[in-house]
């Protein structure tokens, strides 16, 4: 599927502004972005129960809609998955999942069957959606949105209704069963690890337009910009300025290619790129090439979180706070100084943002 340049307007402002994506078959495209970033909106112009003010959908090389063709949204080929997917109460299990097929009532079954075998729920074919957990209701929501066979699978935070304990283990059985099927997947979600656990491509979206897109792993490693960056985790700002193409700090210089002198920037790094050093007599470690100059700080909170922990610095050259993380358990006493220094290759510089 590809989507070129859409566009859709409410009173005079660009909820969805430009935004052109490939889908292909086999693959989980996640659309990922803050509440209110147009994503629904996206999706349902997608899925063809909302119009486009500009812009084109084409499926397998055939125009789907632009603003004046529209193929309606029940011949699009499209299977759709919400939030607040219902399963019809009056219906088994085997008649909802068949509710959408055509053919003979045996034909029907015998596909309910197959569908339900792989999301492990054979044994209920027979039983009512009451009868059913939260996460055995998810399980028939995807086996019926998948009977049709459709060639795109449309699921607006599909997993948000379910406790976090169901959620892991049914994210990843839906992910083996679109696989399975080879269903060309978007997905939307404000979860940054759920587009990390589900996505073969992110396209990151804010106010309306997407502002990067690539693998999980490029996305995160190499952001557009420091929201971006601070999308994904917790971050520590650096503030500079550009001189002869390098960045000054108390963690020593940064290279800032391509900015121009007298810029202001922002270095942007996360807590697990920041290591610490214990003081000795009064100084830290030696600069390196890849870890900068060290600073000093004195830890001012630390905290466990269950993986690793969390610690705290008010640092001596500004007076503000960086934050670092170490796996496992390290929690050192509230004024014991110490010296941080920060993994360059792990740094971003970008212009300066306000705040
Ligand atoms: N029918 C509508 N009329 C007017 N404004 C709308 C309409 N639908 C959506 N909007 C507005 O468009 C913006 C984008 O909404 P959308 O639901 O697409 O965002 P989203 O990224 O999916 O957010 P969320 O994750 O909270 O659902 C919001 O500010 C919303 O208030």
């Amino acid at each position: 599927m590809e989507i070129r340049n859409l566009t859709r307007s409410y009173d005079g402002r660009r909820v969805v502004d430009d935004v052109s994506l490939s889908i292909l078959p086999g693959q989980v495209t996640c659309l990922l972005g803050p509440s209110g970033c147009g994503k629904s909106t996206t999706l349902r112009i997608i899925a063809g129960v909302e119009m486009q003010d500009s812009g084109e959908i084409w499926v397998d090389g055939k125009l789907v809609c632009d603003t004046v063709f529209r193929v309606p949204p029940e011949r699009r080929g499209i299977g759709l998955m919400f939030q607040d997917f219902a399963l019809f109460p009056h219906l088994s299990v085997a008649d909802n999942v068949g509710f959408g097929l055509k053919g003979s009532r045996e034909q029907k079954r015998a596909r309910a069957e197959e569908l339900l075998r792989k999301v492990d729920l054979l044994r209920h074919i027979d039983a009512f959606p009451h009868e059913l957990s939260g996460g055995e209701q998810q399980r028939v929501a995807l086996a019926r949105a998948l009977a049709p066979e459709p060639a795109i699978m449309l699921m607006d935070e599909p997993f948000s209704g379910l406790d976090n304990r169901l959620r892991d283990g049914i994210r990843d059985e839906t992910l083996r069963l679109l696989k399975d099927e080879n269903t060309a997947v978007l997905l939307v979600t404000h979860e940054p690890e759920e587009a990390m656990r589900m996505a073969d491509e992110i396209a990151l979206m804010r106010r309306g337009r997407i502002v990067q897109q690539g693998a999980p792993y490029n996305v995160y490693t190499r952001p557009a910009d420091r929201a971006a960056v601070s999308f994904f985790s917790d971050v520590n700002v650096l503030k500079a300025r550009v001189d002869g193409a390098l960045a000054e700090t108390a963690f020593g210089q940064f290279l800032a290619p391509g900015i121009a002198d007298h810029t202001e920037v922002d270095i942007v790094f996360r807590p697990q790129h920041v290591r610490i050093d214990f003081d000795r007599g009064g100084s830290g470690p030696l600069p390196t090439p890849s870890d900068g100059v060290a600073a000093r700080g004195v830890v001012e909170r630390a905290r466990f979180l269950g993986q690793e922990s969390l610690v705290e610095f008010r640092m001596d050259f500004d007076g503000g706070v960086l934050k670092a993380t170490v796996p496992g358990v390290f929690l050192p006493k509230a004024g014991k100084a110490m010296w941080l220094t920060v993994r360059r290759d792990r740094c971003f510089v970008f212009p300066a943002q306000a705040g």
